[in-house]
């Protein structure tokens, strides 16, 4: 059974061929890793699947749904939500406001949604930081809180953009034991870009490698990691190397 379905997409900027025939499946409660290089395509293939940029060529089925160039919002209410490499909070509003807000893409009472947004800003450990304003969050707290915006969504498949990127590791531990919970307790489907391989070998069941807008390889964490190909594409003579 597949949850998500990516077929044969394609997409060029302007002559360049940012994605080419990229194609793999997702299923419900898996964990993928995305890999590769800067300018492999990652975001771009991110930016199809949650409708921000419509493919040239190829599609997107979302559980029994084309969702090819549907409108964000239409997919995060269908339950795919992302998170952005760069956090926009809204700098004036509250750290729970700003997760209140993004809870109101769904529907339902007011006093529900405004609940449940407490839920998730103290699940990704904000609490104390629920009423000062999100500007004053240091950058591992501007991820967490990218991530209750898109948690408070509730979403079946979460797309992660680099969610550890900037953070020391001390402060990523917990954000990886958070989506570990996240598909263990909720059975959220995960797919993740991330640079740094530790992460990727712990967290993921299957990894994509991604290069120069196409599928290089896919399998397990330590197939990829042995594949000659991707070494010589990403990793450098040591796995270690890729790490930021
Ligand atoms: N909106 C755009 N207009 C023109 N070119 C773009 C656009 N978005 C991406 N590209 C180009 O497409 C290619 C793939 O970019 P993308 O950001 O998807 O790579 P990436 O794998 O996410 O890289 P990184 O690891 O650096 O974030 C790059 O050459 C990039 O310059």
């Amino acid at each position: 059974m597949k949850l998500l379905d990516v077929d044969g997409v394609g997409k060029d900027f302007r002559g360049l061929r940012a994605l080419s025939e990229v194609g793999f499946e997702v299923e419900p409660g898996e964990i993928l890793g995305i890999i590769g290089p800067n300018g492999a395509g990652k975001t771009t293939l991110f930016n199809v699947i949650s409708g921000a940029i419509a493919p040239d060529s190829g599609r997107v089925v979302f559980g029994r749904r084309d969702v090819t160039g549907t409108a964000p919002h239409r997919i995060a209410r269908a339950g795919m939500v992302r998170t952005f490499q760069l956090m926009r909070p809204f700098g004036s509003m509250s750290v729970l406001e700003n997760v209140g807000l993004a809870a109101q893409h769904r529907r339902g009472p007011l006093r529900r949604l405004r609940g449940e947004a407490m839920e998730v800003v103290e699940r990704v450990g904000l609490g104390p930081w629920a009423h000062r304003p999100a500007t004053e969050l240091p950058t591992a707290g501007l991820k967490r809180l990218e991530l209750a915006r898109a948690l408070a969504m509730r979403p079946k498949v979460l797309l992660l953009d680099e969610v550890l990127a900037g953070l020391v590791p001390a402060e990523r531990e917990p954000v990886l034991d958070l989506l570990a919970a996240l598909r263990e307790e909720d059975g959220t489907t995960l797919l993740f870009i991330e640079h740094i391989m530790a992460a990727v070998m712990r967290l993921s069941d299957r990894v994509l490698v991604l290069d120069q807008g196409r599928v290089l390889a896919t399998g397990s964490a330590e197939q990829v990691t042995s594949d000659p190909r991707v070494i010589e594409a990403y990793l450098g003579e040591e796995p270690g190397d890729a790490e930021d």
